[in-house]
């Protein structure tokens, strides 16, 4: 992987927060807090940018799981203010709407009510809303498009999970969210990992390799000692997942 000064990052991203909102003239951020480490990583470097009073967590269970316990934690050890409002009545609604949703559309009609309860406080607020997005989960499309995917900046969005960990480790997020595995949360027992069908530490490997420095398929296979269609793969997901990248089009006159 790329060799990164992960204090310089940490400075760098404060910097960037503290700008942004400071020249659309918010009075803060609203971050929603899943008790999983990208959203406490952002929560952090929010408050190193801002100070804790102009950041509000908003935590949005679905589940009755123990994730709760952790995501208050994570706002407690901050200091921030928070709000715990259940999404599950809301979800169920739009499911009866809906007349019946399958396991995956479920989870994105979470995370796209999770964006909608944020914006509401930002517009409520004058606030931004910070995103969590990281670079393993762009570059992949492991998102929910217009869900968490959704933001006005996301400060993790040019790391890599495997960066995001170092730095999580510095800014001292809870050591027990930093050893949680990664989860969507979306149903039980969900992880991205398996749900990805690849660990994040040789995604990143050979993210940073196709997609940062552009080597060909069968030099990263033969760099990291792993069959071809791993990389393959790999590429599938990024094809596959373009359309999540950028913002609708049409045709051009
Ligand atoms: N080629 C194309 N051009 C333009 N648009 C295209 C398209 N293909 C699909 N679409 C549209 O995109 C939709 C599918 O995208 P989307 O609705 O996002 O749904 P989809 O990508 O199927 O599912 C989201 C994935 O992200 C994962 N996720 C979600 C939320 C959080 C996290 C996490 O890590 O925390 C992970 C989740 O577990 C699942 O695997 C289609 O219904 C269609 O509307
Ligand atoms: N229960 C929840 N309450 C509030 N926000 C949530 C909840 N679940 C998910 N989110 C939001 O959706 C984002 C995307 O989830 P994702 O799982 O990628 O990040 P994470 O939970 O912070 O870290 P990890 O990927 O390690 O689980 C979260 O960072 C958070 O902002
Ligand atoms: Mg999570």
């Amino acid at each position: 992987m790329r060799v990164l000064d992960y204090g310089a990052a940490i400075d760098r991203i404060t910097w960037f927060i503290r700008e942004k909102v400071g020249e659309a003239g918010a009075d803060g951020v609203v971050v929603g807090i899943s008790g999983g480490i990208d959203s406490a990583t952002v929560a952090h470097l929010a408050v190193r940018a801002l100070g804790k009073d102009k950041v509000l967590g908003l935590i949005m269970p679905y589940y009755e799981n123990g994730d709760l316990e952790d995501a208050r934690l994570v706002c407690e050890a901050l200091g921030i203010d928070y709000r715990v409002i259940s999404i599950k009545p809301i979800v169920d609604e739009f499911e009866r709407a809906v007349g019946g949703l399958d396991v995956k559309s479920r989870g994105n009609v979470m995370a796209r009510t999770r964006m909608v309860l944020l914006y509401a406080h930002a517009n409520a607020m004058n606030r931004l809303v910070l995103g969590t997005s990281n670079r393993s989960e762009v570059l992949t499309g492991y998102f929910t498009k217009w869900g968490d995917g959704a933001s006005d900046y996301a400060p993790l969005i040019n790391l890599y999970k495997t960066e995001v960990w170092e730095i999580a480790k510095l800014l001292g997020v809870p050591e027990r969210i930093i050893k949680k595995k990664p989860t969507a949360g979306l149903w039980e027992g969900q992880t991205d990992e398996d749900e990805l069908g690849i660990s994040y530490r040789l995604l990143d490997e050979i993210l940073w390799r196709m997609v940062d420095l552009g080597k060909e398929k069968s030099e990263i296979a033969e760099e990291l000692g792993i069959p071809l269609e791993r990389v393959e793969y790999v590429e599938k997901l990024i094809r596959g997942s373009e359309h999540k990248r950028r913002l609708p089009v049409g045709p051009v006159f």
